[in-house]
């Protein structure tokens, strides 16, 4: 689990070892890091350092010091290093170390722009944390000269952007990027994640994730965002245990299908099924409950007792989705609320939920439960502003489906789960989310309050896995990791379908099979 900090807490974690004088040491071991990560970097992509060309965007802070300390590494090492003074100042050790190794200092001017395009790598150390307000001239127009450049190439192979610290033109708290950034392949952040480096915008900025270690404590602080990763499904997915009945394991209660849209209450049926349940009662018309008994005939199509309820996909009848609701909060029972349930919402309610809008249904939640209502295009520009409010204004946990799914507290942080592949943007796949979520609603309902503390507190969670927005998280891990296999495995575009043979085939991860029996290794 990667946990994202605001800016301002890391520097908050620095402050004291700047106080002590250990700035310099911390910058020389950021350094020390960012280089060994460009040097792996370089080796994977040519072979060796010698001889490669790398260009150095330098700002006037320590983001440049890093990167000037990390450029003398590389010229040290037989690299042709080239710094672009961006700013008009630089780090003086950053400075005279880069010069001492025999690297270039540049000032930024017209060269600028098409030098750093025909680089084979580009450290981007011009903002780190340090940076307010967007980005002033001429730094945007040289980073789009230099982007435009860059795509201009027609080089076969494109060059490396390593970021540091976090790209510039990102912001570092909440992710939002400017219409100018920097685009990173990788980024080498320093002594915790920055948050905006996990959520939309700034995670597409970013790239790939390398974390160095250099010695903050970050244990008095709250992250603000956790990003499961696949790794934590061996963690916190609720593996079936040997002394386990099917009741104890889990029963879904579930409203989905209808006439018009059949299909999803199939769909959703063999996604939670296929998740791995103790069994799952479905409420639906006869012509649903007859296509879902053909393919998944251990389905009960009786009402009785569950753990969780599951409601909304495929428009099912009003009654029945509102009885649900009803009996979730009388007898506390967790719930899921997606697509057709999301308009029985009009007030907070009394159990722990979960819905799961879109955009569009985000608006349409919002306006029923908050005025100033956002437009689509509004909520899609900054989903984690909108689906923190939503979570606010109806009290419970809200997942904003798209490319990135944000999951929102109340408390305004969120679940940042990976994206899945541009397959999973079909019809039907949000069904197939819904079963999976409500199949570990139902399999965590029975040991939440008895694993509470128990083998989910990992040292490296900042809450048990029985959380509902961790277990979502889990869930659109899961299903991005399914959409994933389907598509490489066919080298198609999943269809739906694929997507639950992708999780019955169980490389969804740690999620079945690997580990059955057994939690939190
Ligand atoms: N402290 C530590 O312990 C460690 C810190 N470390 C590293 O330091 C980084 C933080 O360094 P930092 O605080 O020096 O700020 P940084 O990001 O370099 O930028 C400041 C400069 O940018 C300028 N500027 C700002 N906004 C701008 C804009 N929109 N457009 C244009 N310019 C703008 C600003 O100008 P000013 O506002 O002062 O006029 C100032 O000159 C951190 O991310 C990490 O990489 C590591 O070595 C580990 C130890
Ligand atoms: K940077």
């Amino acid at each position: 689990m990667r946990l994202g900090y605001p800016a301002a807490a890391i520097r908050a974690a620095e402050a004291p070892l700047l106080d002590a004088g250990r700035g310099p040491v911390l910058m020389r071991t950021a350094a020390a890091g960012l280089a060994a990560v460009c040097r792996r970097d370089l080796i994977e992509a040519r072979g060796c350092v010698t001889g490669a060309r790398v260009v150095v965007l330098a700002g006037a802070g320590n983001n440049g010091g890093d990167a000037l300390f990390a450029g003398a590494d590389l010229s040290r090492r037989g690299a042709r290093v080239t710094v672009v003074d961006v700013l008009g100042r630089l780090h003086p050790e950053g400075a005279a170390a880069l010069r001492a190794a025999g690297g270039d200092i540049e000032p930024l001017g017209a060269e600028s722009a098409p030098l750093t395009a025909r680089a084979e790598l580009v450290i981007d150390g011009i903002l780190g944390t340090g940076a307010s307000g967007s980005l002033r001239a001429p730094l945007d127009t040289f980073i789009a000269d230099w982007q435009a450049a860059a795509s201009g190439t027609g080089s076969a192979r494109r060059q490396r952007v390593i970021a540091v610290d976090v790209p510039t033109g990102v912001d570092a708290t909440t992710g939002a990027v400017g219409a100018v950034h920097v685009r990173a392949d990788r980024t080498v952040t320093f002594g915790g994640h920055k948050a905006g480096l996990l959520l939309p915008g700034g995670a597409d900025a970013a790239g790939e994730l390398a974390l160095v270690d250099i010695g903050l404590d970050l244990a008095p602080f709250r992250p603000t965002v956790e990003a499961p990763e696949p790794a934590d499904l061996a963690v916190g997915w609720p593996f079936p245990q040997p002394d386990m009945h099917k009741y104890t394991r889990g029963v879904l209660g579930l409203v989905a299908g209808s006439h018009r849209y059949p299909g999803a209450g199939l769909l959703t049926t063999a996604a939670a099924v296929s998740t791995g349940l103790g069994m799952l009662r479905l409420l639906a018309p006869d012509e649903v409950t007859a296509a879902v008994l053909d393919r998944c005939p251990e389905v009960v199509t009786e009402p009785g007792r569950v753990q969780a309820w599951a409601v909304g996909p495929g428009a099912p009848d009003t009654l029945l989705m509102r009885r649900a609701i009803i009996e979730a909060e009388n007898r506390s029972l967790p719930l899921v609320i997606d697509a057709g349930g999301l308009g029985l919402l009009t007030r907070p309610l009394e159990t722990t939920c979960i819905v799961t809008p879109h955009a569009g249904e985000l608006v349409d939640l919002l306006g029923r439960l908050t005025t100033g209502v956002p437009t689509r295009a509004e909520v899609e520009a900054d989903p984690v502003t909108h689906a923190v409010r939503a979570a606010q204004a109806f009290e419970g946990v809200i997942a904003l489906k798209g490319r990135r799914t944000i999951v929102a507290r109340p408390d305004g942080s969120v679940v940042a789960p990976p994206p899945g592949p541009a397959a999973l943007a079909t019809a039907g796949s949000g069904d197939v989310l819904t079963g999976i979520l409500g199949a570990l609603l139902a399999t965590t309902a029975e040991h939440r309050v008895a694993e509470r503390s128990g083998p989910y507190d990992q040292a490296d969670w900042s809450g048990p896995a029985t959380d509902i927005a961790i277990l979502a998280g889990l869930a659109v891990t899961v299903h991005g990791l399914a959409g994933h296999r389907t598509t490489h495995a066919s080298g198609l575009p999943a269809a739906v379908e694929d997507i639950v043979l992708g999780l019955k085939a169980g490389s969804a991860g740690a999620g079945t099979g690997q580990n059955d029996g057994r939690r939190g290794e």
